[in-house]
């Protein structure tokens, strides 16, 4: 089918939503198959979008749009190598570097034994800081700071949280921001001595990362005689890191072909690799490299990262919800909405189609979050009882890792699907009023204090549910959530492997700098800023 007929798809959904918006979702379970037919598993994933108020008509019209889209095209395009990143003319192999094996030619040279190398060579270096045959100048390794951004540090550290359980080795400390409080309080309580610098930068030319970079080496020199013997880079750019002054046997090289928000399951994910140790790591990237394959290999109907993505669009796209919280009910899940923000709205925060044309429908919502229980103390009211309606993705561990702690993970777990019901149920002005009646409210008021306590509910909510955050787990879940926001790019028509969009405010900052550093020129500033730049010159 044409793109041109996903038109009518695309009337027909929105023609079908006012009709949903008015059915309760708890209406829709009369249907004895919804369950079968609104919750699918991979793996160890389990995907339940039942409390949605996507019925039978509209999930086959949203797999028509994915049909007409041609996701299954644009999925094997992407896997077989083609440069469907179009504004930058690259491939978007990510999925490559969790391949156990494997064979891809591009520009006629199998790009495997290079994957394989630099895998080897990453476990062999963490084995040997982990087994303090690597040492620094003061004796073995104790901690290891990561000095990355964005991808080249969102990923790692969310999953060096994840899989806190699993971290046996050198501590790990992540250092992203400009901001010198960072660094400053990071490097104030390690030994220079016994520190490890990871300098993680796709371009090695951010200038976050190299700032920090420089400051953290001015911090190491002040203590250790040659302090490049205790630094590492993990790049695609291995020329500049060598301009840097970094030995060749300490860059961990991976390709232009791997977008830095996609880029954990390669040399960035090296501070994680060291941490959890090569075994774990590998765990890590087996569980995506099955994500994958079911990715490839399921059909639409039973695939879970089309299944989520179609739920996102119905949200999204037809239902006009601006909003999208990831509510993960796993403590050490808490940097994954941070995670999760780059790699949808960096990935899906487009304008235009492939073809440079603007859009026609709304592109990426906001997506954000906070581990439960916390957000229930936060802004859980809002998501009840606001004017706003926010789809929750709730993620959901069977088992925790502290067996003692059992009675925490039973309340941890009820509180989620608690949650999830009351979403979808509300609470009506009856029960409210009988409710406050029964708190004894006079007759006079109860009307009132009733209005306060409604809850609209049948708010749509998904729940992901595995057995137990381990490494694989984590690899299925982040793998899911990467292909989620490919289709959703497929069937918007947008690129989501590039980001235009940041480097203009780089730019701005270039041209600022030198104005607030000595108040000369800036006349082609706007007033705004040139006035801001007085005042701050004067605090
Ligand atoms: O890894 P690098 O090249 O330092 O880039 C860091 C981050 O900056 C961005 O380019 C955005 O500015 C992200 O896409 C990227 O992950």
């Amino acid at each position: 089918m044409k793109r041109d007929g996903l038109k009518d798809i695309w009337k027909a959904l929105d023609r079908h939503v006012t009709d949903m918006r008015s059915r309760p979702i708890l209406a829709l379970f009369d249907d004895a198959d919804r369950m079968a037919d609104f919750s699918a598993r991979a793996g160890d994933i389990h995907l339940d979008f039942s409390k949605t108020n996507l019925d039978r008509s509209a999930l086959d019209l949203l797999l028509a749009l994915a049909e007409g889209a041609d996701v299954a095209g644009r999925r094997e395009a992407m896997f077989a190598g083609e440069a469907i990143n179009i504004t930058e003319g690259r491939p978007a192999l990510h999925v490559a570097l969790r391949q156990e094996k494997g064979a891809l030619s591009l520009a006629g040279q199998d790009i495997f034994p290079g994957i394989r190398e630099t895998r080897q060579r990453m476990a062999g270096f963490a084995d040997d800081v982990r087994g303090g045959r690597i040492t620094g100048q003061g004796g073995p390794v104790t901690d290891i700071v990561n000095i990355g951004i964005g991808g080249s540090d969102l990923g790692p550290a969310m999953a060096r949280a994840a899989l806190a359980p699993y971290a046996d080795g050198p501590r790990c400390h992540f250092v992203s921001n400009i901001d010198g409080a960072q660094i400053h309080d990071t490097l104030a309580g390690l030994n220079p001595e016994t520190t490890l610098l990871i300098l993680a930068s796709k371009t090695f030319t951010t200038l976050e990362t190299m700032t920090n970079a420089r400051t953290a080496l001015r911090w190491m020199g002040a203590r250790v005689a040659d302090p490049m013997a205790q630094v590492v880079a993990v790049t695609a750019a291995p020329e500049r890191a060598a301009q840097f002054g970094i030995a060749p046997a300490h860059v961990f090289p991976f390709e232009e072909w791997v977008g830095g928000r996609f880029s954990v399951w390669g040399a960035i994910g090296l501070s994680l690799m060291i941490a959890i140790g090569p075994r774990h790591f590998m765990a890590f990237l087996a569980g995506a490299a099955d994500m994958d394959d079911h990715f490839c290999t399921a059909p639409l109907a039973r695939n879970l990262p089309i299944l989520l993505a179609l739920t996102g669009i119905w949200h999204a796209q037809v239902c006009g919800y601006a909003t999208r919280a990831v509510l993960p009910y796993d403590q050490r899940l808490a940097r994954l909405p941070a995670y999760l923000q780059q790699l949808e709205m960096e990935s899906n925060g487009k304008r235009v189609t492939l073809s440079g044309l603007p859009v026609a429908q709304p592109t990426v919502p906001v997506v954000w979050g906070e581990p439960g229980t916390n957000g229930q103390h936060a802004f859980f009211q809002m998501l009840h009882q606001g004017t706003q309606i926010v789809p929750c993705e709730f993620l959901v561990a069977a088992r925790g890792h502290e067996p003692e702690l059992e009675e925490h993970h039973r309340l941890l777990v009820s509180a989620a699907l608690a949650q999830a019901r009351a979403l979808m149920l509300g609470r009506t002005l009856d029960a409210a009023r009988a409710e406050v009646a029964q708190a004894g409210v006079p007759e006079a008021d109860l009307n009132r204090q009733a209005r306060h306590r409604e809850c609209p509910g049948n708010r749509p909510s998904v729940i992901l549910l595995y057995p137990q955050l381990t490494p694989g787990v984590l690899g299925q879940i982040i793998a899911l959530y990467e292909h989620r926001v490919f289709v959703e790019a497929a069937i918007l028509d947008i690129n989501p492997f590039d980001q235009w969009g940041v480097e203009l405010g780089k730019a701005l900052a270039r041209e600022i700098m030198p104005v607030l550093e000595t108040g000369v020129g800036g006349a082609q500033l706007d007033p705004s800023t040139q006035r801001m730049i007085g005042i701050l010159r004067k605090l």
